[in-house]
């Protein structure tokens, strides 16, 4: 059912990072640039603002330049315009005094691309450091410093260097120095590790928080910690929301035609979960329901495109409409307000024996999942309740049941979305949690919203992702609710709020 290639965004691959409660080891995996973007966006939000994560940045190139200078030695500092320049610029600050420092900006300081960057180049005039511009490849002869420090490109570089990058990648390649690189060698590409036909041939290079692709295996790469909290990994944030961004150029179809299947004895359900899906930014929602209800769903909202099978519920006869209408669309939420009648169950098993796309399973549904064989990539939704009828754990401290339901997630090979004051979110492989969200919501029907969510949000990007981004953002807009008028909030109310909680904290 999985729709063409060409006319589906591609999905971010999942970020390998493990859900590790008190650490603060730099743990030696590596996270792509987005990934650190989204972090660093975390850790704002967190109250750890990226200049002070800068200062950290600063202080451990300090550290690594004194490791290979001697007092007095010269050191000459090539910074960018971007961050890794800013973080050049701190460097120097700290090695002020100890060795002699010459900071060369590649371009007019007007043109400093980040205002944290921009701060601490003027920091290093009101001291009267030695730090001049360069503009023209000419005025880039070093001479003969005894250590350059590389901060002209880092994990903002877009395409190989250009000028005057390119030469002051080509001075700190000629320099008989000893080169330290800021973050990665600069024209390493820090997404995909690839090196670009002019790159700076480092002895050394200090990088952040995490390694970056390309550096793993070198045994010249330190990683600094530079005190992002374990929380700006862990609980989902607005960072995560960074991939949200829609590309100008999108097609209908890009963001997703979502079918619910739900309905029967209830009709509310799958009614909320389609617009949420809706609100969520799918294309397309469609519901797939009993024509007993098939008006009254149509009801609810005119958006919604109803499609509906004979009788009062789901039944097994029906699979093979429904396996043939998934075919065309892009993601599967099966659950909400089905019931679970024997009948209605059998067909949910029967449906998700013969597919091979991907489902998000909710409410009733659930109760097949443990013993289901199926090849859909699944997306659960259980709250503890209903995770403990599959079989799953049930404990009451949050990091406990975490551990235990990353893996109870890897032994039923799903990803599991398990709702709670805070909702864990794993696939045995990252674990993340999320702590929006009010008890105003206990209320009936927030659950259909948030599978509506994860529906529209898993036909753009890998399950684990979907489901941290669905809870995030259904909590956000539940708290935007009861902040603005107090409890007593209906599920409906939440589905105004889900555009703003995903688009709107930027
Ligand atoms: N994300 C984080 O948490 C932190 C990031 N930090 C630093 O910030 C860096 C990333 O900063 P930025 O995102 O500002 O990006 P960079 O500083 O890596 O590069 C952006 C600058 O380079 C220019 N540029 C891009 N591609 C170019 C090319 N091919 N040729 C010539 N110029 C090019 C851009 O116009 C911009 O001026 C990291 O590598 C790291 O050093 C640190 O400050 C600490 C915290
Ligand atoms: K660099």
């Amino acid at each position: 059912m999985r729709a063409d290639a060409g006319t589906r965004r591609s999905v971010p691959p999942a970020v390998a990072f493990t859900f590790r409660v008190g650490s603060r080891e730099p743990r030696g995996v590596t996270i792509t640039a987005a990934r650190m973007a989204a972090v660093d966006r975390n850790a704002a939000a967190l109250d750890v603002s990226t200049k002070q994560l800068m200062e950290s940045s600063g202080h451990a190139l300090a550290r690594a330049v004194r490791d290979v200078a001697a007092p007095g030695d010269s050191v000459t500092v090539l910074a960018g315009r971007g961050n890794n320049g800013g973080d050049a610029f701190v460097a120097a600050r700290f090695l002020d005094g100890d060795v002699d420092v010459s900071v060369r900006l590649l371009g007019r300081p007007e043109t400093i691309t980040t205002e944290i960057a921009r701060e601490n180049w003027a920091a290093l005039q009101s001291a009267e450091i030695d730090a001049e511009r360069v503009l023209d490849s000419k005025s880039l002869a070093l001479g003969d410093p005894d250590v350059v420090l590389d901060g002209v490109l880092g994990t903002g570089v877009t395409g190989a260097p250009r000028e005057p990058e390119r030469s002051a990648i080509v001075a700190a390649n000629e320099a008989d120095a000893t080169v330290v690189s800021v973050d990665v060698p600069s024209g390493m590409d820090a997404d995909t590790g690839e090196v670009a036909d002019v790159a700076v041939e480092a002895d050394r290079v200090v990088t952040f928080h995490d390694l970056k692709p390309g550096l793993d295996g070198r045994d010249d790469v330190t990683v600094a910690d530079i005190g992002i909290p374990e929380a700006a990994e862990t609980f989902v944030g607005p960072g995560d929301l960074l991939s949200l961004e829609r590309d100008p150029q999108a097609h209908k179809g890009d963001f997703g035609r979502v079918m619910v299947i739900g309905g029967g004895p209830y009709t509310g359900a799958p009614a909320l979960c389609a617009q949420a899906a809706l609100r969520a930014g799918a294309d397309l929602a469609y519901v797939a329901c009993p024509d007993a209800i098939a008006d009254t769903v149509q009801g609810y909202a005119e958006d919604l495109i109803v499609e509906s099978y004979e009788g009062e519920r789901l039944r097994p006869r029906d699979v093979d409409v429904l396996l043939a209408a998934a075919a065309d669309r892009d993601v599967v939420v099966i659950g909400p307000g089905l019931g679970g009648a024997d009948d209605t169950l059998d067909a949910v098993r029967d449906f998700l024996a013969g597919y091979e796309g991907t489902a998000v399973v909710d409410a009733d549904a659930l109760q097949v999942v443990p013993d289901v064989d199926t090849d859909a990539t699944l997306v659960c939704t259980p709250h503890q309740g209903e995770l403990a009828t599959m079989g799953g754990p049930r404990v009451d401290d949050w990091e406990e049941r975490a551990a235990l339901v990353a893996e109870f997630a890897a032994e039923l090979d799903v990803t599991l979305l398990v709702k709670g004051a805070y909702d864990v979110i794993s696939d045995g492989d990252v674990t993340r949690a999320n702590r929006t969200g009010n008890p105003g919501m206990t209320v009936g029907g927030t659950g259909d919203v948030l599978a509506g969510i994860t529906g529209a949000m898993a036909s753009t990007r890998a399950p684990v992702q979907a489901a941290a981004i669905a809870a995030y953002a259904n909590g956000s807009a539940g708290d935007a609710v009861v902040d603005e008028r107090g409890y007593g909030l209906l599920a409906s109310d939440l589905l105004g709020e889900i555009p703003p909680a995903l688009w709107g904290e930027r």
